[in-house]
């Protein structure tokens, strides 16, 4: 029988993710294979994965205080026990001191770690001695120590963040990040309208609500829907706020050749799809065929339909697309992915300095493939789910440097006044999670290729 521990499922997801895995698909293939695991028991074991990946470097400050040796020297397993440990003991409430050391023991145990389980029961049980007098950082006298160690960065990120965002907002904006993410779906308006999902959703045992900005998105503050046939039958999509914006600033027209260029899972290809009420012709493409797959299942679920997907590198010239043959572009490009750290909290630990440039890199490559496949009159927004200024501005800045063929449109000019606060003063979307009706950081800009 596999066992249903909920600590034991924790520490495999982060073996697994400490081995290259990413958390959210790990964590639901080992729920889905354990169908009959308590409802409490799944949600203490999803609560410890993307808490301990998401406040590690809070939990290993308050670790290496009780550790001699650097905990860069722990044995991998034996560290991720401890901070399985140490989660429990500085953020959870509802889990007793003394259950939180016995079980993480007891697991070391029967993971046949015991030669560890001195230094583990050693240390925990200090820390939960020492807690109330750990050495945390002042934030007011060092925010960059601050942001590393009680909010969570690493050092590179939360200098970054500093220099970008001067000390209030850089913590706001980490002390956001280290929230779970809002539950939030799409209605498909294919199927139904958002008044009647709603009514269907509080009636089940849904606490839900509509979004702010979006005429279609929801927010579910409680209750489940995967279990709800509506999923299955294809009447709603999850996909965040931010996330739904993009496809209303593209604003995708019946009777249109779309060309959705780094497309997969088709959050975004689908909803232009509704969006055009199945009438316009969507070419999706993307770098991995498996992926490709992703976006046909998706709108088959969703009833979509003009949707063309093909697998393609965009680092190379697409040769099989004619020239000046789409409408509308959407570029919602491979990035860091920092604005989206609390779905995926194991990227802030995975990311190097390096990695901004190299997408920058890719980025511009994949503009400068699709800009001569728009029309002229056409419309092109490039999107992505970070905010650095290597991916954003100076992306922008070289593209329409070497297109000057691109003029940039002020988004401000063409969308709801009620969105203008989504917007920067170059007509730019930059929402922030703690700005902004608790979104996705996301990052898009559109331009029209001169008549
Ligand atoms: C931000 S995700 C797209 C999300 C998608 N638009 C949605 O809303 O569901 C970026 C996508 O770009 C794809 N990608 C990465 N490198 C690529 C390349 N060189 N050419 C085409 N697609 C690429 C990735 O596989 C990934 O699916």
């Amino acid at each position: 029988m596999i066992d249903q521990d909920p600590r034991h499922i924790a520490f495999d997801i982060l073996d697994k993710v400490h081995n290259g895995a990413f958390a959210d698909l790990a964590l639901d293939s080992a729920l889905q294979a354990l169908p009959d695991m308590d409802v409490r028991d799944r949600a203490l074991a999803t609560e410890l994965v993307y808490g301990v990946l998401r406040y590690r470097g809070r939990l290993d400050f308050a670790l290496q205080q009780l550790c001699r040796k650097p905990l860069a020297k722990v044995e991998p397993a034996v560290l991720n026990l401890l901070r399985l440990g140490c989660y429990q003991i500085l953020q959870l409430d509802r889990i007793p001191n003394h259950a939180a050391v016995f079980e993480t023991v007891e697991l070391a145990r029967r993971l046949k770690l015991q030669r560890a389980t001195g230094f583990i029961n050693g240390i925990l049980r200090g820390l939960v001695r020492q807690a109330a007098q750990l050495p945390w950082p002042d934030r007011q006298r060092d925010p960059l120590d601050y942001l590393e160690h009680v909010l969570s960065l690493p050092r590179w990120l939360a200098a970054r963040w500093l220099d970008e965002f001067g000390a209030e907002e850089a913590c706001a904006l980490a002390q956001a990040m280290l929230k779970p993410a809002p539950y939030a779906i799409r209605t498909n308006t294919l199927k139904i309208q958002r008044e009647a999902l709603l009514a269907t959703l509080n009636a089940s045992d849904c606490d839900a609500v509509p979004t702010r900005f979006v005429p279609e998105g929801i927010y579910i503050r409680q209750g489940e829907t995967r279990h709800l046939s509506g999923h299955t039958e294809g009447i709603f999509q999850l996909q965040d706020q931010a996330s739904m914006l993009i496809s209303h600033l593209l604003n995708p027209q019946p009777g249109e050749r779309i060309l959705d260029a780094c497309a997969a899972p088709g959050g975004k290809t689908t909803h232009m799809a509704a969006l055009t009420d199945n009438r316009a012709r969507i070419v999706a493409l993307d770098l991995h065929p498996q992926r490709v797959d992703l976006i046909t299942r998706g709108a088959n679920r969703l009833g979509c339909q003009g949707i063309e997907g093909h697998a393609w590198d965009l680092t190379g010239v697409p040769d099989f697309l004619e020239p000046a043959s789409f409408d509308r572009i959407l570029v919602d490009a491979p990035c860091s992915g920092l604005g989206v750290l609390r779905r995926n909290p194991e990227i802030r630990w995975r990311r190097k300095p390096a990695d901004l440039k190299e997408m920058a890199r890719i980025q511009r490559a994949i503009l400068g493939n699709v800009a001569p496949l728009l029309r002229p009159g056409g419309r092109l927004v490039y999107s992505l789910c970070t905010f650095s200024p290597e991916e954003t501005q100076n992306v922008i800045r070289a593209f329409t440097n070497e297109h000057p063929e691109f003029t940039r449109c002020d988004l401000r000019n063409e969308t709801p006044a009620a969105w203008h606060a989504l917007f920067d003063r170059q007509g730019a979307l930059r929402t922030l999670p703690q700005h902004h009706d608790d979104m996705d950081a996301f990052f898009a800009v559109a331009f029209e290729k001169q008549p």
